[in-house]
């Protein structure tokens, strides 16, 4: 299996549930496809995005000389939908904070896109797509607490402005949902995809 994320988090899920997949990262300007998506549903998105980081790793597949291929192709994308807005990564302390004192004491929805291509004899003979949602109820934590958190630098790169298993998990009450999804990579939704294109994940386990 080829991992197509740079997500350490991703990785670290796929290992703990017995694949050891060959990572080749997506050079994709995610904010340049967001830019075609403007009106489209949450879910819709996040698969899009799945969708565009899994043509460039396919076509960077591919474009090998190893004929001999057959592998699959598992790419995905997380955002947090809350009030009705999708957000990445805040990637800096000042919006890491206000996103933590509008969410504090309310809930949001993860959603994190997937896609699955299955490539062999130099081809994709099979894709499956679909979206994983899950509830998350936040603690309603002082500024304090919200400027120590930012100031980790944690919630900078992550979905959300949280981890469910990092420092984030102190403030995370309760779920509602798959929680490998949240970390960013929904395993029962892609044992799922999997079997779409003809993969039982049991024959991936190391
Ligand atoms: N450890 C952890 N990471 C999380 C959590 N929620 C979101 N993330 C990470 O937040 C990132 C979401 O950004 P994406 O754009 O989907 O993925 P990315 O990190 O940019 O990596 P690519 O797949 O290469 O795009 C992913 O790396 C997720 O693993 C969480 O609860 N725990």
């Amino acid at each position: 299996m080829v991992l197509g994320s740079a997500s350490p988090a991703r990785l670290r899920v796929l290992r703990a549930a017995g694949l050891d997949p060959r990572v080749i990262v997506s050079d994709v300007d995610e904010d340049a496809v967001l830019d075609t998506l403007h009106g489209a549903p949450p879910a819709e998105v996040v698969v899009a995005l799945a969708g565009a980081k899994a043509d460039a790793v396919v076509a960077t597949i591919l474009a090998s000389d190893d004929h001999a291929i057959d592998t699959v192709v598992l790419t995905c994308d997380s955002m947090l939908l809350f009030d009705g807005e999708l957000s990445g990564k805040p990637h800096t302390v000042d919006v890491a904070r206000a996103q933590w004192r509008r969410m504090r004491g309310r809930s949001a929805e993860l959603l994190t896109g997937h896609r699955v291509s299955r490539i062999r004899d130099s081809r994709v003979v099979g894709t499956a797509q679909a979206s994983a949602a899950t509830t998350i109820r936040f603690a309603d934590i002082d500024d304090a607490t919200v400027d120590a958190y930012a100031a980790t630098g944690e919630p900078l790169a992550v979905a959300g402005a949280f981890t469910l298993d990092g420092l984030g998990g102190w403030f995370v009450e309760a779920i509602d949902g798959d929680p490998s999804s949240v970390i960013g990579i929904g395993l029962p939704t892609v044992r799922l995809l999997l079997a779409d294109v003809g993969v039982d994940v049991t024959s991936l386990w190391r």
